[in-house]
């Protein structure tokens, strides 16, 4: 995907700081060069890496982390603030009856993402239509038409004509569609004739949408382009194409943060289906290995966790004094079928040691455990639960009988049981994780940007 390296660099800044046992000045330089040099690798706007990193150091120098919150936490709150200036703001996408414009650069994506938008429409139940108005690219009418086929929208264009405004006002007045798509010529900004045509079209049909589409893998131009494009139209919002591809990503970032406008959608592939509605916060707590904290809290709650207890739960877990019987309170809320897949698929696990390496098989096997690891704790008497040192090879033995799992099954869990309880003591010692966690336990809507 694009940006995949800047989000590799960036969860290895991450791990760096939460695991550093303090934060001086020093540590605020390095970090701050450490983003330089990853933004730049990405190929962001040198500006834009000068002015986030320089923003990032004073803040870092001289706000002091609210009560409760180490300043490892901070900085990375901090880093993630920044970050998101650059993404925008969180704007959702209005569904309501509108004309939408697009506009953008040769081959950026705009014919395909025109019957990606219809399809989206029409799945909410909007009519929609699209208009013919790239009068330049041969080709470009028949493969409107072939994708309006394929999505069911209306489609409207006029095969000879070379005035594009004409099409346009021609189709706006052929259809009674919710949701009028207006497919315009590829743009290279140099090109005066193809700004002033897409000016008049803006300012005679006045579309409630400009959408600039732009390609992810475009490079430093995609700046000055934009910009130049915006200052023709005013451009309203950005769909960024091709996140689905191998390139750097940072020049659609310096696009976007050029324009200054919400990204809207995000195209992930040549289908019709390709598209995602963009969100920021989503994105970059991805973005920095921070999982989805969102999606962590809806899987916790499945739980049915109330708070006191997960919270007591996970105090006996962390400090490493449980017994079979804490373990097996935990270990029957968390073994609802799907719960652990969600539950590891939202956790920060980059600022766990290893935690990143844990796979979707790794997580099926930690639940057919878990059901097994339930069946044979249902065949021991609640003394042994209680107090797991008196199980000696006889009641080993009882218990593998009993159970129908077999004795080696019954070592194992023990043998996972005693593992469990160093491996509790050192997160115990993670501050940041066990924060993070119990912080989203806690609060129920616990995200990075609710620290203040
Ligand atoms: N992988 C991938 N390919 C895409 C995506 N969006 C568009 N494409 C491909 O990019 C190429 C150009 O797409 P078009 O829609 O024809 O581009 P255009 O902007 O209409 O081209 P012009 O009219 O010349 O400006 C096509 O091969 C599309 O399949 C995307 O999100 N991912």
């Amino acid at each position: 995907m694009v940006l995949d390296s800047l989000s590799d660099s960036l969860k290895g800044i991450i791990r760096k700081i939460s695991g550093s046992s303090y934060i001086d000045k020093d540590t605020i330089k390095e970090v701050s060069k450490e983003i330089q040099r990853a933004l730049l690798k990405a190929d962001v706007n040198v500006k834009l890496v000068l002015r986030l990193t320089k923003t990032l150091e004073d803040r870092a120098m001289n706000e002091k982390p609210p009560a409760g919150m180490t300043d490892q936490d901070y900085i990375i709150k901090i880093i993630y603030d920044e970050l998101l200036k650059i993404l925008g703001q969180n704007v959702n996408f209005e569904l309501r009856p509108q004309t939408i414009m697009l506009v953008g650069l040769y081959g950026n994506g705009k014919t395909t993402t025109a019957g990606k938008l219809a399809r989206f429409f029409i799945k909410k139940g909007f009519s929609t239509a699209l208009i013919a108005a790239d009068v330049h690219r041969p080709g470009a009418y028949e493969q409107l038409y072939q994708i309006a086929k394929e999505v069911n929208a209306q489609f409207y264009g006029e095969k000879d004509e070379k005035n594009a405004l004409k099409i346009v006002k021609n189709g706006l007045n052929a259809t009674d569609a919710k949701i009028k798509i207006i497919d315009t010529s590829g743009r290279d900004s140099l090109d005066e004739d193809l700004i002033k045509e897409v000016r008049e079209i803006k300012e005679s049909v006045k579309p409630d949408n400009v959408l600039f589409v732009l390609d992810a893998t475009m490079g430093q131009q995609a700046g000055p382009q934009a910009k130049t494009l915006n200052d023709a139209v005013s451009i309203s919002g950005v769909i960024i194409t091709k996140m689905d591809g191998t390139g750097k990503g940072g020049g659609a970032l310096s696009a976007v943060a050029e324009i200054n406008s919400p990204v809207y959608f995000i195209g992930t592939g040549e289908h019709m289906d390709d598209i995602e509605i963009f969100n920021p916060k989503k994105f970059l707590s991805r973005l920095l290995g921070m999982g989805d904290i969102d999606a962590l809290m809806e899987a916790v709650k499945e739980t049915n966790f109330t708070e006191e207890e997960a919270e007591e739960s996970l105090e006996k877990l962390m400090s490493g004094k449980f017994n079979l019987k804490d373990m097996y309170d935990v270990w029957e809320k968390f073994s609802k079928p799907g719960l652990l897949k969600k539950i590891f698929g939202s956790l920060p696990l980059a600022a766990m040691p290893g935690g990143d390496k844990i796979n979707e098989n790794q997580i099926d096997e930690a639940n057919e455990k878990l059901q097994l690891y339930r069946v044979i704790l249902d065949s021991m008497t609640y003394e042994e639960l209680e107090n797991p040192d008196i199980l000696n090879p006889k009641r080993i033995r009882r218990i593998g009988i009993g159970s129908g799992k077999g004795e080696n099954n019954v070592r194992a869990l023990l043998k996972e049981y005693r593992a469990m309880k160093n491996n509790m003591k050192m997160i115990k010692g993670n501050r940041n994780f066990k924060k993070m966690l119990k912080a989203s336990i806690k609060s129920g809507n616990f995200s990075l940007d609710d620290i203040n």
